[in-house]
């Protein structure tokens, strides 16, 4: 099957591919995959083939209006492929399920992310944040993203997980060490040897797995038990509580995949877009003063518009991926064939000039009494698979912000700005997003 995803005339080609060794551009894209992509761009335009560990023929896309064909195309023509994430966080989980199971799973999981269940988020958000910023040390620079990642485990295990007492305290020690191991197998194709049991990594994983299964078979048979299961806001309560189209209930297996899910996809994420925002805002002086006034003034657009701009300059996912499973698909003038991947370039659709104008200024004012436009921002991703977490993401990320200007003055830095660094699933601050602050009581 064959799908022309534009108007345009269908003059089917090829995407070039780089004239320089594979293993060149093999390495290019593995060990430092931003400035890779971007040499390959200036070179090759906004479309071109790579060959990529693990993925193979790969197309990446850094056309915004192309981006979006690849977002709008039906799923038996580009499917998701995050089989290796799926393997690690269980078949249940999104990332492993396709087609008609994966609209239905979204379909009963998208209401805990809207509208007054989300609101309802944010008293959580706000003392965790309170709790944790009152542990920052006083006019000593210090690195944001582990208090950062506190953060936002914490709201994940009490919004999502709904886990209070011994619970919270075990998920919080067991999910860390369990996602950080996953995401490396996931990353590492290394065997399953079951000789050397739960000494290998895998044993590992899997004996993390089982205390991690107890303790969510807790969690369900106590909301299942509970009198106001209607009325709880976690997300773990309305999976219990929810039916898919044909009355039945979400399995326990169903559930507990599917938080890991949340987890995974949402802790480290967001925990890297604050500390990015932090260091940001810390080397715009006249920004970070807007923002105190603002926040004075009981505001909050400029914020919005800073952390879209957070986003846009720094995605912290910078690419997403596609599979060809339909004979062929047209993007524009080329033809993907099946088989092959597909790469969204987001960090490049983000820092293309043609779309953005002087894409390195750091601009809040770009998004300032205007909404941004979904075909060329896309830190979430788009289509079928647009990250179902976004709205919960943003609130989320606005809530700690506005606590963190409640809380301290940010002492500005003139220092260069810190470099992008792999770390897990997302590109972080290298430094750890490092700032002074001082208690604002006694500013
Ligand atoms: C700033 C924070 C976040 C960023 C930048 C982010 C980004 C993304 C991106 C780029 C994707 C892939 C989209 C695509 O391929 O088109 C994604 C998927 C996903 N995200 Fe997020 N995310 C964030 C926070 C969250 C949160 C808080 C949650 C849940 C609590 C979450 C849950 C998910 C899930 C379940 C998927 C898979 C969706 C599917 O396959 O249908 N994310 N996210």
């Amino acid at each position: 099957m064959s799908i022309p995803t534009t108007d345009r005339p269908a003059a089917p080609a090829t995407p070039p591919t780089p004239r320089v060794p594979r293993a060149l551009v093999a390495g290019a894209t593995v060990v430092n995959r931003r400035a890779g992509l971007e040499w390959l761009r200036s070179r090759h335009g906004s479309v071109f083939t790579v060959d990529i560990p693990v993925f193979g023929s790969t197309v990446v896309v850094a056309d915004p209006l192309l981006a979006r064909d690849v977002f709008r195309a039906p799923t038996d023509v580009l499917e998701s492929v995050e089989q290796n994430l799926g393997r690690v966080l269980g078949p249940n989980s999104m990332f492993a399920l396709t087609g008609e199971r994966h609209r239905r799973e979204r379909k009963l999981l998208a209401p805990p992310f809207h509208g007054r269940r989300l609101r309802s988020y944010a008293d959580v958000i706000e003392a965790s944040a309170r709790a944790e910023m009152a542990t920052w040390p006083t006019d000593r620079e210090f690195a944001t993203m582990p208090s950062f990642m506190r953060i936002t485990l914490d709201v994940i295990i009490k919004a999502v997980f709904g886990a209070h007492g011994p619970e919270f305290d075990r998920l919080r020690i067991v999910l860390p060490r369990m996602v950080e191991l996953g995401s490396m197998l996931a990353v590492v194709p290394l065997p399953q040897l079951p000789a050397l049991g739960d000494m290998s990594p895998w044993g590992r994983l899997r004996r993390w797995r089982r205390e991690y299964d107890a303790i969510v078979g807790r969690l369900i048979a106590a909301a299942q038990a509970a009198d106001d299961l209607d009325e709880r806001d976690d997300v773990l309560s309305m999976m219990v509580a929810s039916r898919y189209d044909d009355g039945s209930p979400m399995t326990r297996d169903e559930i507990a995949d599917e938080l890991l899910t949340m987890l995974s996809a949402g802790h480290e994420t967001t925990a890297t877009t604050l500390a990015w925002a932090v260091e940001r805002i810390s080397r715009h002086p006249a920004l970070l003063d807007r923002l105190v006034a603002e926040r004075a003034a009981g505001e909050s657009a400029l914020l919005e518009a800073t952390i879209l701009e957070v986003q846009r300059a720094r995605p912290v996912i910078d690419v997403t991926f596609r599979d060809v499973v339909a004979t062929e698909v047209h993007l524009g003038d080329w033809t993907v064939r099946r088989g092959q991947s597909v790469m969204v370039g987001i960090g490049l659709i983000h820092s293309d000039p043609s779309v953005w104008p002087d894409p390195e200024r750091f601009d809040p004012d770009r998004f300032l009494g205007t909404r941004p436009d979904l075909t060329e921002w896309i830190p979430f991703g788009g289509g079928a698979r647009r990250c179902i977490g976004a709205a919960f993401a943003s609130m989320e990320l606005q809530v700690v912000l506005q606590t963190l200007l409640d809380e301290v003055v940010v002492v500005p830095t003139s220092r260069r700005g810190e470099r992008w660094r792999p770390r897990g699933v997302a590109y972080a601050p290298a430094r750890g997003g490092r700032v002074r602050v001082r208690r604002r009581r006694n500013a």
